[in-house]
């Protein structure tokens, strides 16, 4: 197992009350904690955050610019501090340009502050199934455009947001440009999150043979928007490696890419594909 082939991973599953500042020094004294108990080497460590991990889903009042708002800046400095990797969930961003558009936004930070990347979700979730559940995230988020791909040691990081997952061709543009890592902040419902939350965390690692990870905030009834919970990495094989309850939870996980390089060897499933049959999209992403 050569040290160049890992990732330490470290996913923060954390209660998200209503006030932002409470959620923010939280979530950033559980990175500092957990961080201070890793024995330090030349792997790097990356820290994944949940969808709307600093407020519900009440998007105008929460909404910041990016990369100048509080949250940003909060994400930016403890990267630093601490010189790790932090894919910091989402959160809503108001548009710089023109500031009545909103975004759900994922920012990734380096280890020196830096922002790595910017993802704007691009599958907004609409249901309704009467009696059931009703929900319309497009009535406030405006969709991105882009998709986003950052590279940490030995991964390439495809990134989505929550219902982005259940998108096939979303993720296949991914493994397309060579990801091995698909990452999803996520903020299931429960009705959603009984039915699919497990089976598109191991369908996209099976499809894409690649590891996947979906972080959740914590299940809290007291709360508005409850979120299923049970944030989860699933190994190239399409087996989950991890899953969280419903309470607090901090999984710890190392990954070893070269799982992956020997498992497309194995099965060759990408190069088996019938190009001459059916289209195959390749579109490059740009962040
Ligand atoms: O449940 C789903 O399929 C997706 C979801 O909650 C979201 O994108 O917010």
């Amino acid at each position: 197992m050569s040290s160049s082939k890992m990732l330490r991973l470290i996913l923060i599953q954390h209660p998200v009350s209503d006030v932002k500042e409470d959620n923010i020094s939280h979530v950033l004294s559980l990175i500092r904690k957990t961080v201070a108990e890793e024995k330090r080497t030349s792997v790097p460590i990356l820290v994944v955050l949940p969808e709307f991990f600093n407020c519900h889903k009440f998007f105008e009042k929460d909404a910041e610019y990016v990369p100048d708002g509080y949250t940003s800046k909060a994400l930016s400095g403890v990267a630093k501090e601490l010189g790790i990797y932090i894919i910091g969930g989402s959160y809503p961003e108001r548009d710089a340009q023109n500031p009545k558009t909103l975004y759900n936004t994922c920012t990734i930070w380096g280890p020196k502050g830096e922002l790595l990347g910017k993802y704007r979700k691009l599958h907004l979730f609409d249901i309704e199934v009467p009696g059931k559940i009703s929900f319309k995230e497009s009535a406030d988020i405006t969709p991105g455009n882009n998709f986003t791909i950052v590279e940490i040691g030995p991964a390439k990081i495809g990134i989505g947001i929550c219902f982005d997952v259940t998108h096939d061709e979303f993720s296949r543009t991914y493994r397309n440009e060579g990801c091995n890592f698909l990452v999803y902040p996520s903020a299931f419902p429960l009705y959603t999150g009984e039915l699919h939350w497990e089976v598109y965390s191991r369908a996209r690692a099976t499809d894409f043979q690649c590891y996947v990870a979906m972080v959740s905030a914590t299940r809290d009834f007291s709360n508005s928007f409850v979120s299923w919970g049970h944030t989860i990495v699933c190994d190239p094989y399409g087996q989950v490696m991890k899953e969280a309850g419903e309470e607090e939870e901090i999984i710890k996980l190392d990954l070893d890419f070269s799982v992956v390089d020997l498992w497309r060897e194995q099965l060759p499933k990408f190069r088996k594909r019938r190009t001459d049959l059916y289209e195959c999209i390749a579109k490059v992403p740009t962040k």
